[in-house]
């Protein structure tokens, strides 16, 4: 049975404004490092990047990895850093995350982990791609099923898949082995629903924005980078890159069309030790 949705109470002409904050990778410790870099110190430079745009957000999407040591304190440290930007916050699962601690401490005035938002004219579908113990991703039937009952329900909105898992493959053949690996399947069957106007994730720690052709024109494709380390786009062999920590902002026309932007902190001010092989 398809489960209820949060309604938001946004005209059906009007934008939908959303921040997408992906892959903090925290610990309990304020302290804590991911491969040189302070991830606590790095999520709160990005969140005053935010709040410096006043963009006019309905709500903040957490596309998984907010842990990094799956520490309850990792969870509610995410709470507490989100608190400046007064949003109403949406979570999904990565593969870092340990999903029942999780959902018992990511809790607070408006933090959901619902799956289905209706807001607008549109409808999110917050997807759980992971898999247990495995840093790859697979889309489960439950999962499926719930694109072809929220579809069904709400045929008249437009959709947009958020999920922790690529897809597509971003051309890092070490990253990409932890891949969504039904991903050409997925894409396949969104591209017979005119509703699916695009599909967003986190995981690959860099920007990514492509098409997919469906049958109703184009499904927008998107990648965001992680609030604290980056990877090298384009690399065999695991390598960071040193462009800074970043967020994404989308305006979800009411027409269906997608306008949206990669923002990385202004400066030089986070420095990934780029010996590293791997964590
Ligand atoms: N050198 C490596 N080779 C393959 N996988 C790695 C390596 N280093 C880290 N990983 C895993 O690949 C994942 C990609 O992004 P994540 O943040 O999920 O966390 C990463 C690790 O789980
Ligand atoms: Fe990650």
């Amino acid at each position: 049975m398809l489960k209820e949705a949060i309604t938001y109470s946004i005209a059906r002409d009007q934008h939908v404004r959303l921040v997408q904050l992906t892959d903090p990778h925290l610990f309990a410790d304020d302290e804590g490092h991911l491969l040189g870099v302070n991830t606590a110190n790095s999520l709160a430079a990005v969140i005053s990047t935010v709040k410096a745009l006043s963009y006019p957000a309905d709500l903040l999407l957490a596309t998984g990895d907010i842990s990094q040591d799956f520490s309850a304190s990792s969870y509610r440290n995410f709470v507490e850093a989100i608190q400046p930007l007064q949003l109403p916050c949406h979570y999904l699962p990565g593969n870092h995350d340990d999903p029942r601690i999780m959902h018992l401490h990511m809790q607070g005035e408006r933090i959901y982990g619902q799956q289905r938002i209706l807001i607008g004219n549109w409808q999110l579908l917050l997807l759980d791609s992971t898999v247990r113990g495995k840093p790859g991703g697979h889309l489960a039937d439950a999962e499926w099923q719930l694109i072809r009952d929220a579809i069904a329900a709400e045929p008249d909105r437009h959709v947009l898949i958020v999920m922790h898992h690529n897809p597509i493959k971003v051309g890092c053949a070490w990253l990409d082995q932890h891949w969504l690996d039904n991903g050409d399947e997925l894409l396949a069957e969104l591209a017979q629903y005119p509703q699916i106007k695009g599909v967003l994730w986190g995981h690959v720690h860099q920007q990514l924005d492509k098409h997919y052709p469906s049958q109703d024109g184009m499904i927008k494709l998107m990648a965001t980078p992680s609030t604290c380390i980056q990877f090298k786009p384009q690399s065999s062999y695991f390598a960071l890159d040193m462009v800074q920590p970043g967020y994404r902002l989308l305006e979800l026309r009411a027409d269906g069309s997608i306008i949206t932007n990669v923002y990385r902190v202004p400066g030089e001010r986070f420095s990934p030790d780029v010996q590293s092989s791997g964590y």
